[in-house]
């Protein structure tokens, strides 16, 4: 399979190396405090400029400010910013008219009713992430290695390319994008030792699983 894939939560030069050795087309940083994998401006500046062209380097916000943006925009060389709060349609158009760069709108799927509002995503983002829901009162908003049903979106598409996540791992991911017919992938907890915590080995068995498949 030529499944595109993201590898988020790069924190390290490790991780970093690791996903693009592995063969990631995108990397992603997560500039959320609450994060384990979050990452100062400062880091993931170093990381990014490390990155070989190619490579798309993806910021991950949650319900960022204009200032917050411009800082991290004026710091860190990024491709593609992730929008992965409960940024409203209004807002999405807002930063891709302020900053110039693709946006990705996270969405959290739990009922078909939540695929319905993919639609609307798909008219004013470049990219939809399709993503399990988190549950009541978590303290993240994505990232909790946890699955939906991916027969919710069997056989769907919508206006923009999208971009399958959540509990993704190097066990199930085959049988994911056989059933969602996902052209790309993204996965954190799934390739970690420990939360926050990249591990290689991981994260080149996801990406030879689905090449292998
Ligand atoms: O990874 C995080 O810490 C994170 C924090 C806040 C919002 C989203 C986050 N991660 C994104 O969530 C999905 C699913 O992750 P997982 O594979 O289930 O752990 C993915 O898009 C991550 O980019």
């Amino acid at each position: 399979m030529d499944t595109r894939v993201k590898i988020c939560g790069i924190n390290s030069q490790q991780s970093s190396e690791a996903a693009v050795a592995a063969g990631a087309q995108y990397l992603g940083f997560v500039f959320f405090p609450k994060s384990p994998r979050n990452v100062s401006l400062e880091l993931a500046r170093d990381l990014a400029l490390d990155v070989p062209v190619g490579v798309a380097k993806v910021a991950l916000v949650v319900n960022s400010t204009d200032e917050a943006l411009d800082q991290l925009t004026d710091t860190v060389p990024i491709d593609i910013l992730q929008l992965h709060g409960s940024e409203d349609l209004e807002r999405v158009k807002a930063i891709r008219a302020r900053y110039g760069l693709p946006v990705m709108k996270a969405v959290g799927v739990s009922s078909p009713q939540d695929v319905k509002a993919l639609d609307a995503y798909g008219l004013v983002s470049d990219q939809v992430l399709v993503d399990a829901k988190a549950p009541k009162g978590a303290a993240l908003p994505g990232g909790n290695g946890l699955a939906f049903d991916w027969r919710l979106i069997s056989k769907r598409g919508w206006n923009a390319p999208w971009m399958l996540a959540g509990g993704l791992t190097p066990e199930n991911v085959v049988q994911a994008i056989q059933l969602t017919g996902a052209k790309q992938v993204d996965v954190s907890s799934g390739v970690e030792s420990a939360p926050g915590v990249k591990d290689p080995k991981k994260i080149k068995a996801f990406i030879d699983a689905i090449r292998a498949a």
